[in-house]
């Protein structure tokens, strides 16, 4: 295991969360047929049980030419919980993650999810910074909508079933931003420069920027949001839960 990740475990223990399971990791670039890169991620328990041994693949875009989607339609959106949420509950938890109480995240899609961008160093820091959240999906059976372009990760909260934001969203939420610190997110000062940075990658969305000379460090966020609606929409039924 890696020292990053161990170092991430005693964080996420000291906001009162699960710890991350000992993995062992194994990483494999492979080319869709549409030429568009994707890295699949395979992570197995490090059980040496021979039937035992859960494994999950996670599958990331990894750069786009154009998106068609757009994130939110409303500027300002009330949370919309998903049925059976206590709303009491959520608003309280959900209140501080805000960018308008000083947080990093954003309502999105009509108040149904959290919409936060990620920066670091480097692409290795990045992807660290996924692989570690992906442990965590793995523990609360919970995904996120995301994406990925060198050294940024668009992260989208939502819950498909039942529709809204849960409480797993926002727990997530918040994990990913402890998780972000350990693993030397680049800071971006200041609410305003949060928000601005979070309505230039609703905007971009909107109005399909190329992603060409992006990654050189500019503003590639901007694509983000409409990478992960792409992912989304082409990502099939995955939440209908499973007949037993
Ligand atoms: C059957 C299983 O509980 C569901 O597929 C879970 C898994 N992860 C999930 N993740 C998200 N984001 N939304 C869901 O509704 C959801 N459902």
């Amino acid at each position: 295991m890696s020292p990053s990740l161990v170092l991430r475990t005693s964080r996420l223990a000291s906001i009162g969360l699960q710890q991350t399971p000992r993995f062992s990791w194994t990483s494999i670039i492979r080319i869709s047929p549409n030429s568009l890169p994707t890295r699949t991620l395979r992570h197995q328990s490090a059980s040496s049980h021979p039937i035992i041994r859960p494994t999950i693949g996670i599958t990331v875009m990894m750069s786009s030419s154009s998106s068609s989607s757009s994130s939110s339609s409303s500027s300002n959106p009330q949370p919309r919980f998903s049925p059976g949420s206590d709303p009491a509950a959520m608003e309280a938890a959900l209140a501080p993650l805000l960018t308008s109480n000083g947080g990093q995240w954003v309502l999105g899609a009509d108040g149904e999810a959290l919409e936060r961008t990620f920066k670091f160093k480097t692409f290795a820091k990045t992807w660290d910074f996924m692989t570690a959240v992906s442990l965590q999906c793995k523990l609360k059976n919970h995904h996120p909508e995301w994406s990925n372009v060198f050294n940024t990760t668009f992260i989208r909260w939502t819950t498909h079933q039942p529709k809204g934001l849960s409480a797993k969203d926002v727990e997530l939420a918040a994990v990913c931003d402890a998780l972000a610190r350990d693993f030397g997110e680049v800071v971006v000062e200041g609410v305003a420069a949060v928000e601005k940075e979070q309505a230039q990658a609703r905007q971009s969305a909107d109005h399909q920027p190329s992603s060409q000379g992006q990654a050189q460090g500019g503003s590639q966020a901007c694509d983000m949001s409409g990478l992960a609606g792409r992912a989304a929409s082409s990502a099939g039924d995955c939440c209908v839960p499973r007949k037993k």
